[in-house]
């Protein structure tokens, strides 16, 4: 690493926050009083995007002078000259090291730390301003209390960004009333930050961006942060609890009282849970109860939050909402409304609007089809609705597929969960020793440290704690098995009874037997998958994602994601030997890296995982059939070249050695695939070097829809080439050696 002589980075961290609303001007203050204390970690300095309007400053303002205030002056320039937003957070003083900049590009030039804070809606036209302007080792967090929802589906807008981006975003929520919290009102935050393994290094003459970084920039003696992992549970408690808070509103406006407005939020914190665990399987139940952006920012916005006020004057008055927020808020934006409307569409489009009564009353009476005095028996259904967690589905089952090379095979064996994975694998997912650690253990051995010591990667494998690139990945040595059993709490009492049926081996070092409550095991499936890179988008298409079935997990996604038709957009990437360039450019592209003996090293597609790897599995078998129906043979590394590929004769002119393992031009035509032209330049000739090291070569497939040829795009790469291993941080990928 490069550090100065005293041991301490050589840089620090440009800190860019992008808006300048009610909350954005109150972290902002915050970020900024934080780095001018950190100046060994932070410069100074902080660009705070504004969006730019006149303002009249008011001739009651202390600093009015008629000489330059007697007509509307631009906010930036009022802001950097009085210190003050003195639109949308009058009477506070900011400190000076703020900078307000009218330009969203020069805001964000050579910022390694985003800070996004806008209201919602302008999120996506804010990314598109700045995509491809940015620093690629740029790490983000969102404030945004909103959701990310199109007819694809549902999204954070933490995720929407880092997609768009090609960047990591986590989130900050909490109970954080902007005007509290800039007057230095203790209160408390949640921030979540869970990167993947597979970004581009931060440079490591700078400060290692990681939970300790995060909260040194954000915690402050009056704000106190909790740093998480659970993106999607801190996103989605800021997000869903402005619709809640509208419902209260309501209720406040009809002048029901306290037991009313209690109800609300007790139902409407089960509804935000629910919708959580069944959409984003990485969400964690705890999160809604435990912290400040669940069960603590449903409180205080459901007292002192502007979609309340707006939502209770709008009924007391009998005035719409819309009215309401334009008269009274003096610019600042509700998030509840438009959140209601996309939640109610969303929900509606899945046949799930029912099983929230609560969300889908509140969006019905904004919209006129429902009154708020019926807002009794609209959440009143004899229990039928009531949120629950019901393990058992009506969902399809399917034959279950070993996941073979893969890695990790779920599989039920009546009641419990059986989890086979490898000791690799376990590595690529972060947390989940100690997520294991932190189940309720059946078996002494299993919940004692010396268990997990025992099994505990080398720490030089974790880099600053994060899960690095594994070069190994994949070979012999690393594909011993872990087996865990995981019983339901509910089902156990059955399952001691039938202990004669459940396929377990007491002698194997490796097998544990957890129990484990229903809200731990959904978390811990989604982490299992999103260890292996299930993109969050994909999430939608999991109906009931953490359902049990006498299936495996994957591959009920694989062959739902089939059922439903697929999405011909889809991009495909066969690529070998990724190194850090080209692995950026991939990203960027939304594909998909394999080794050579297609494992799957990282996944930035839309796609879950599954469906890759039923693809890849697909693929094996053919492959196995067309070798005299015996397996395929193995091929000694470095040789399992599959032919040449000219795009001047599409998917069909080979030259060099016929391909022993895949038939490249079948597999485009089945899936429709062409190979994106840009990807070409990644690809260097093999050998060219004089080397005698054999080329290997990149299949780097896109959907037909975005070219018009059918063409593959033939190169190779020489492995250890890159320099910069970047083998820090989170976010590194080391250069095969
Ligand atoms: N205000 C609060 O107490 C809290 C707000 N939040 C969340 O923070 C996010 C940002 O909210 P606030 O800072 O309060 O914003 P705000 O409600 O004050 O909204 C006004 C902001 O939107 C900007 N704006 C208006 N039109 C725009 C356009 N076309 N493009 C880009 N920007 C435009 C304005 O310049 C101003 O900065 C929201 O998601 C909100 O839910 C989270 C915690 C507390
Ligand atoms: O999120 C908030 C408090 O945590 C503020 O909510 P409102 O947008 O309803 O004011």
């Amino acid at each position: 690493m490069s550090t100065a002589t005293n041991g301490s980075p050589l840089r620090r961290h440009k800190v860019a926050i992008i808006g300048s609303g009610n909350w954005g001007s109150a972290i902002a203050k915050i970020l900024a009083e934080n780095a001018a204390e950190n100046s060994n970690l932070f410069e100074p300095e902080i660009r705070m995007w504004v969006f730019e309007e006149d303002y009249q400053l008011p001739s009651s303002h202390p600093a009015y002078n008629p000489s330059q205030h007697s007509r509307p002056c631009k906010l930036s320039e009022l802001i950097n000259e009085l210190h003050e937003n003195v639109k949308y957070l009058p009477d506070i003083p900011l400190p000076k090291n703020i900078v307000a900049d009218p330009s969203l590009l020069s805001a964000v030039k050579d910022a390694s730390l985003l800070i996004f804070n806008v209201p919602h809606q302008f999120v996506a036209k804010i990314c598109d301003q700045i995509d491809g302007k940015i620093l690629p080792y740029a790490r983000a967090i969102s404030c945004i209390k909103g959701v990310d929802v199109s007819p694809q589906g549902i999204s954070l807008f933490s995720d929407y960004i880092g997609r768009k981006l090609s960047i990591y975003c986590g989130a900050l929520s909490g109970a954080n009333i902007a005007s509290e919290v800039a007057l230095e009102k203790f209160c408390e935050t949640t921030i979540a930050y869970d990167p993947p393994g597979t970004l581009t290094p931060v440079p490591e003459d700078l400060p290692v961006v990681n939970h300790e970084l995060w909260k040194t920039l954000f915690h402050r003696p009056y704000f106190h942060v909790s740093m998480i992992h659970d993106v999607a549970g801190t996103s989605l408690g800021g997000a869903l609890k402005n619709v809640i808070a509208i419902g209260a509103g309501f209720v406040d406006g009809m002048g029901w009282g306290d037991n009313a407005k209690a109800a609300i939020m007790r139902i409407g914190i089960l509804e935000m849970r629910k919708f959580g665990l069944m959409f984003f399987d990485t969400c964690r139940s705890e999160t809604f109860t435990e912290q400040s952006c669940g069960v603590a920012d449903l409180i205080t916005s459901c007292a002192g939050g502007r979609n309340h006020r707006c939502a209770k004057l709008s009924v007391a008055q009998g005035r719409p909402i819309e009215e309401i927020e334009r008269e009274v808020l003096n610019g600042q934006k509700l998030q509840g409304t438009l959140t209601a409307k996309e939640i109610y569409e969303f929900l509606s489009a899945r046949g799930k609007a029912e099983e929230f009564p609560l969300m889908t009353a509140v969006h019905r009476i904004l919209i006129g089809k429902e009154k708020v005095e019926d807002i009794p028996q609209l959440l009143h259904s004899g229990g039928k609705n009531e949120p629950s967690m019901s393990l058992h589905s009506s969902q399809p089952s399917y034959p279950c597929r070993r996941a073979g090379r893969f890695g990790v095979h779920i599989h039920q064996v009546r009641n419990s969960l059986h989890i086979y994975i490898n000791r690799v694998d376990a590595r690529r997912i972060p947390n989940m020793i100690s997520l294991a650690g932190d189940l309720e253990a059946d078996d002494p051995d299993f919940a004692s440290d010396a268990f997990w010591a025992a099994r505990e990667p080398s720490p030089a494998a974790f880099p600053q704690g994060q899960e690095p690139y594994d070069p190994d990945f994949g070979s012999q040595d690393n594909q011993e098995e872990w087996e865990l059993e995981i019983t339901r709490h509910d089902d156990l009492l059955e399952e001691e009874e039938d202990q004669s049926d459940v396929d377990d081996d007491p002698d194997d070092a490796d097998a544990a037997y957890v129990t484990v409550s229903e809200a731990d095991l959904r978390a811990w499936v989604g982490q299992l998958r999103r260890g292996f890179g299930a993109a969050p988008s994909a999430f939608d298409r999991w109906e009931e994602p953490a359902e049990l079935h006498d299936t495996s997990f994957y591959f009920q996604d694989a062959l739902y994601e089939r059922e439903h038709g697929g999405n011909p957009d889809t991009p495909f990437v066969f690529f070998v030997r990724p190194t850090e360039s080209s692995v950026d450019l991939l990203r960027q592209r939304n594909s998909i890296v394999l080794d050579r003996d297609r494992q799957i090293l990282f996944n930035a597609t839309g796609w879950p995982i599954s469906e890759w790897q039923f693809r890849l599995n697909e693929l094996n078998e053919e492959e196995a059939a067309s070798h005299d129906d015996g397996p395929r043979p193995q091929q000694p590394r470095g040789s399992r070249g599959v032919g040449r590929f000219r795009r001047d004769n599409p998917g069909s002119t080979r030259e060099g050695s016929p391909s022993p393992s895949l038939e490249v031009d079948e597999i485009l035509e089945t899936l429709q695939l062409s190979v994106d032209d840009d990807l070409s330049r990644l690809f260097t000739d093999g050998g060219s070097d004089g080397s005698d090291e054999e080329p290997e070569y990149a299949y780097a497939f896109t959907p037909a829809a975005s070219s018009s040829g059918s063409w593959l795009a033939r190169g190779s790469l020489r492995g250890g080439s890159q320099g910069d291993s970047g083998d820090r941080g989170q976010g590194s990928m080391a250069s095969p050696a």
